[in-house]
C-alpha cells in the first residue's frame, strides 16, 4: 500500500493501522488495524523530557525497556502524554488488544461492528489509530477525514489465525465427503435418510491445495495425517511438507484432485480464478472449498456445477458481497445447492486466533507509537534501532519522508554538529523512514532539530521521542 499524495501533509502525527486481515500476496505479509500516533509540538521536550504526567505500571516499564546486553540500561521512551492518544477498535477486536493498549494509557474506544462510511468519517477525525478486521473499508474519503493523519503504517498478524482456518477446512473435507450438511438439515426437518451411496472416507483421496502459504502448508500436514495424498499449486516454487508434491499448473491440480481448496490472496491474478472452465476441469463428483476471498470463485458457475452434480459438494466461507454485520440479510446463488456448506467468514474466528491477533498487533502498534519501530509493517519501510541509551539528554528522531533524492544530505546537515549514536533508514515505494538516536542534546537543540527536520520539503511526519 503506498500513500496517496494527498496524505503527504507535514504535521506532527502519524497514523498506523493494524488489522487482522492480510493485505499482501505472500506469506511475509502481516495483518492490520488502523492507528495514528502523535508527538505534538507541545510534546517536543522542554525542560522535562517526559513532561506528560504519564502513569506507566512497573510491568509496562519493564516491557518498554529493552536491553543493551550489558550493564547499561535501555531508555524508556515516552515523548507525549499517552492519554492523548485515541484509538478506535472496530469489529470486536479482541480484549487482549484493548487491555494492552489501555495499559499504555491510550484512550481506547471499542465497537462491536464495522461502522458505515459516514459514521467512520465523523469518528476518525481525531483518531490516531484504528483497528479493524475484514469488514471495515478505509476508503479515501475516510482517510482524508482523518485530520491527524500524516502517513499510515499498517500492521497485521500474518499467521495467528492460519491454524484455525486449516482445522475448519480439514473438518469440511470430512463433512463434504459424508454429505453431513444435507443429513443434518434433513434431521432438523424430521427426515430420517440413512444413505451410504456417494459417501466416502477421506483416506487415500487426493487433496489439491491452491496457494501453499501459511494456511495451505498447515493444511497439507493435517491432511496427510488423515491419510490423504496432497498436491499443491503455487506461483512460487516451495518446499513441499511431508510427502506432498507441487504440480506445475492450476489445470493439472484441478484435474487430479478429489478435493480442491483455495488459499490464495485476492489479487488481480486470483480474481475469478475458478470459473466454468476450471470447474469443468475438476473430476466428476469432486469437491471445492473456498475459505480465502469471495472474489476468487465465480459463484454462478459454481452454483450451476453443484446443481448439475458435476461438483459433488462445496464449502464456502467467503463471498463476493458479505453482510456488514451479524443479523443482516445474506443472499447467494449457492443457497439450497446440494451438499453445500455455507459459513459466515468464520475461518479465523476462534478464541485462540483472535486472542493471538490482539496480542501480536497491539504489541507492534505500541512499539511503533512509543519507540518508532516499524518492524512488521506491511506498507511502510521496516526500521528498528537497538535500544537507545538511558541518558537524560538523548533523543530518537523518527522521520517519515518522501522517497526522493537529496533527503539524507539535508538531514546530515541538520545533524552535523550533533552526536549521532546510530542511524538507519529504509524506503518502500514512495515512502522512506529514517531513525536516528542522538545524544548530548539540550532541550533548545531538540526543539531546533525538530523544527528544522519537520520543515524540510520532503517531510511527511517528524517525531522526536525521548
Ligand atoms: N476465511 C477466513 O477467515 C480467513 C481467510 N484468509 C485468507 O486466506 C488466504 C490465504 O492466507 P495465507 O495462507 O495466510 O496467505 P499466504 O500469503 O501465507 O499464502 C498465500 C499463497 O498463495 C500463493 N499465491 C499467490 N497468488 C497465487 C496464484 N495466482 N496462484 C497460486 N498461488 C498463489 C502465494 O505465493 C502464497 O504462497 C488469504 O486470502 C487470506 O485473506 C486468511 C485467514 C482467515
Ligand atoms: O476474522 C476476520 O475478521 C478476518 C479473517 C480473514 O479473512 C483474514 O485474516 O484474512
Amino acid at each position: 500500500m503506498t500513500l496517496p499524495s494527498s496524505h503527504f501533509r507535514s504535521q506532527t502525527t502519524t497514523t498506523a493501522v493494524f488489522a487482522s486481515a492480510p493485505s499482501t500476496p505472500n506469506h511475509l505479509r502481516s495483518r492490520v488495524m488502523p492507528t495514528s500516533t502523535p508527538a505534538t509540538p507541545a510534546a517536543v521536550p522542554a525542560a522535562n523530557p517526559d513532561g506528560t504526567g504519564s502513569s506507566d505500571t512497573p510491568s509496562v516499564r519493564r516491557e518498554r525497556q529493552g536491553s543493551f546486553g550489558g550493564s547499561q540500561r535501555a531508555k524508556i521512551l515516552k515523548p507525549f502524554n499517552t492519554a492523548n492518544i485515541k484509538i478506535l477498535l472496530l469489529e470486536n477486536v479482541n480484549e487482549t488488544a484493548v487491555s494492552a493498549l489501555r495499559a499504555q494509557g491510550y484512550q481506547v474506544e471499542t465497537h462491536a461492528k464495522a461502522l458505515p462510511e459516514d459514521e467512520l468519517i465523523e469518528k476518525i477525525r481525531d483518531i490516531h489509530c484504528v483497528g479493524i478486521r475484514s469488514k471495515t473499508k478505509l476508503t479515501r474519503k475516510v482517510l482524508d477525514a482523518a485530520e491527524k493523519l500524516g502517513g499510515i503504517a499498517v500492521f497485521n498478524s500474518p499467521f495467528s489465525n492460519s491454524r484455525s482456518v486449516a482445522e475448519l477446512v480439514l473438518a469440511e473435507i470430512v463433512l463434504l465427503s459424508r454429505q453431513l450438511g444435507d443429513r443434518n438439515r434433513e434431521m432438523h426437518e424430521g427426515i430420517w435418510s440413512k444413505v451410504s451411496s456417494n459417501c466416502y472416507e477421506i483416506r487415500g483421496k487426493t487433496l489439491g491445495i491452491v496457494g501453499y502459504g501459511h494456511i495451505g502448508s498447515q493444511l497439507s500436514v493435517l491432511a496427510e495425517s488423515m491419510g490423504m495424498r496432497v498436491y499443491f499449486h503455487d506461483v512460487v516454487p516451495l518446499m513441499p511438507l511431508g510427502t506432498s508434491k507441487q504440480v506445475s499448473s492450476l489445470d493439472e491440480l484441478l484435474s487430479v484432485s478429489d478435493f480442491v481448496t483455495l488459499h490464495v490472496p485476492e489479487t488481480e491474478e486470483t480474481k475469478n480464478m475458478i470459473g466454468e472452465r476450471e470447474l469443468n476441469l475438476m473430476k466428476q463428483g469432486s469437491f471445492l472449498i473456498n475459505a480465502s476471498r469471495g472474489t476468487i470463485v465465480q459463484i454462478p458457475a459454481l452454483a450451476k456445477a453443484l446443481r448439475s452434480g458435476h461438483i459433488g459438494g462445496a464449502a464456502v466461507d467467503v463471498f463476493p458481497k458479505e453482510p456488514a454485520a451479524n443479523g443482516k440479510f445474506f443472499e447467494s446463488e449457492l443457497l439450497g445447492c446440494p451438499n453445500t456448506l455455507l459459513t459466515p467468514h468464520i475461518g479465523g474466528s476462534t478464541e485462540e486466533a483472535q486472542s493471538m491477533i490482539g496480542v501480536e498487533v497491539s504489541q507492534a502498534l505500541i512499539k511503533f507509537i512509543n519507540y518508532g519501530t516499524s518492524i512488521g509493517a506491511v506498507n511502510f519501510p521496516e526500521v528498528d534501532l537497538r535500544a537507545i541509551k538511558d541518558e537524560e539528554n538523548s533523543i530518537r528522531l523518527c522521520y517519515t519522508h518522501m522517497n526522493v533524492p537529496g533527503v539524507l544530505m539535508r538531514i546530515t546537515n541538520i545533524l552535523a554538529d550533533h552526536n549521532v549514536d546510530k542511524q538507519f533508514s529504509d524506503s518502500k515505494g514512495k515512502i522512506a523512514y529514517l531513525m536516528a538516536d542522538i545524544s548530548d542534546v539540550t532541550p533548545e537543540q531538540i526543539q531546533d532539530i525538530y523544527r528544522r527536520v519537520s520543515e524540510t520539503p520532503t517531510n511527511i511526519v517528524t517525531r522526536v521521542l525521548y
